[in-house]
């Protein structure tokens, strides 16, 4: 048996049940075979591949190192705990869940404070009249090294925070803070505020592949299995199936369809009977439904698609070449 893929997955928190539910989608359900304390499991439908229960930066690690082939985090984890995390991993997709900005945020009575022009301005101030640095707090130390060195920023020092970092500030061990935030609820509840253009990153989880991992031939066929199903789940999930059946039906006027309503006519047509099966978009369904009754359909059919199997698999060509193959 050639060693498996192993593919890391977040063990706690919010991401774990987004990923479970991923994975779900597409036929590969996410088995911890011997119950919930298990740190190893299988994907249900996919050949060779183990899966890695892990914390949300444990899974950077493990990509930046070759220990896991595929995983599942934050962005926000990849760029703090991977050093030039471009030559080492690729973001092969964004999951759309996991969504949190990493923020430079001041205490609100700073009012003049708004840019990181001003917090400049007043770094520097403040490392005159007190002979301090200005502390911020954070975990993400990288990002903020690097945000702050972009923007000219050099009086300043980090603190390192764990957690609870919103309330450094109010504790008294750091003047403002770097973290993430989601909903803002964290930042108003410790009388916290944005910097304008403190954006650090826009985070959400992503679909990982390590570049330093050992490719077997069984692991890049695990993944080339795995992608395929990903890739015909995240197509039916932004389609729609439209079946129809007139006498006028023709090839001019799917084209007009096509055109008009982006959809597509996945199998080309219409048939000798004036039977069509198109794909659409949820936006234009009701447009096109119109439009078809229009030209003489009598009734138009509509429902959900569960996978769309194509020729190609992006997921896997972006991996392959990333992977120089
Ligand atoms: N409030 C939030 N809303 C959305 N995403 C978040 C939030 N907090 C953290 N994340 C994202 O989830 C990922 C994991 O974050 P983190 O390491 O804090 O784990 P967690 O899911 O919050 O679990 P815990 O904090 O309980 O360990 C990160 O990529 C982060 O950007
Ligand atoms: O903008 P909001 O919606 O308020 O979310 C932001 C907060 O969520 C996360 O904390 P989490 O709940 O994960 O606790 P943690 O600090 O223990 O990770 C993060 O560290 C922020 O504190
Ligand atoms: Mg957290």
């Amino acid at each position: 048996m050639t060693a498996p893929l192993i593919l890391a997955v977040p063990s706690k928190g919010r991401l774990q049940d987004n990923v479970h539910a991923f994975f779900s989608r597409a036929g590969m359900p996410l088995t911890q075979a011997r119950g919930a304390r298990e740190y190893r499991g299988a994907l249900g439908g996919v050949e060779g591949v183990e899966v890695a229960y892990l914390s949300a930066s444990e899974i950077a690690a493990a990509l930046a190192s070759g220990a896991a082939h595929l995983g599942v985090t934050g962005e926000d984890l990849v760029r703090e705990n991977i050093h030039e995390a471009d030559s080492r991993v690729a973001l092969l997709e964004k999951l759309g869940f996991g969504h949190a900005n990493v923020v430079v945020a001041v205490p609100q009575a700073w009012i003049d404070v708004r840019t990181m022009d001003d917090l400049d301005d007043v770094a520097s101030h403040f490392h005159g009249r007190t002979g301090r640095r200005i502390r911020v707090a954070t975990k993400y130390v990288n990002l903020t090294r690097g945000f702050f060195a972009r923007h000219g920023i050099i009086d300043y020092r980090i603190v390192e925070s764990a957690g609870a970092t919103e309330g450094t500030p109010a504790s008294g061990t750091a003047e403002l803070i770097v973290d993430i935030t989601s909903t803002g609820a964290t930042l108003a509840a410790n009388a916290l505020k944005v910097v304008d253009d403190g954006i650090i990153l826009k985070s959400e989880a992503n679909l990982v592949a390590s570049l330093t991992a050992t490719w077997s031939p069984g692991a890049l066929s695990a993944a080339r299995a795995m992608f395929d199903r990903l890739g015909a789940e995240k197509r039916a999930r932004t389609m729609r199936e439209v079946r129809t059946r007139f006498a006028d039906c023709d090839a001019s006027l799917v084209d007009e369809a096509v055109a008009a309503y982006r959809c597509v006519a996945p199998f080309g047509g219409p048939t000798s009977s004036g039977m069509l099966t198109l794909h659409c978009p949820p936006d234009t369904l009701h447009a096109l439904a119109t439009f078809l009754r229009q030209r003489g359909a009598s009734m138009v059919t509509v429902g959900p698609i569960e996978y769309v199997f194509a020729a190609d698999n992006p997921l896997y060509e972006a991996l392959e070449a990333r992977l120089g193959q």
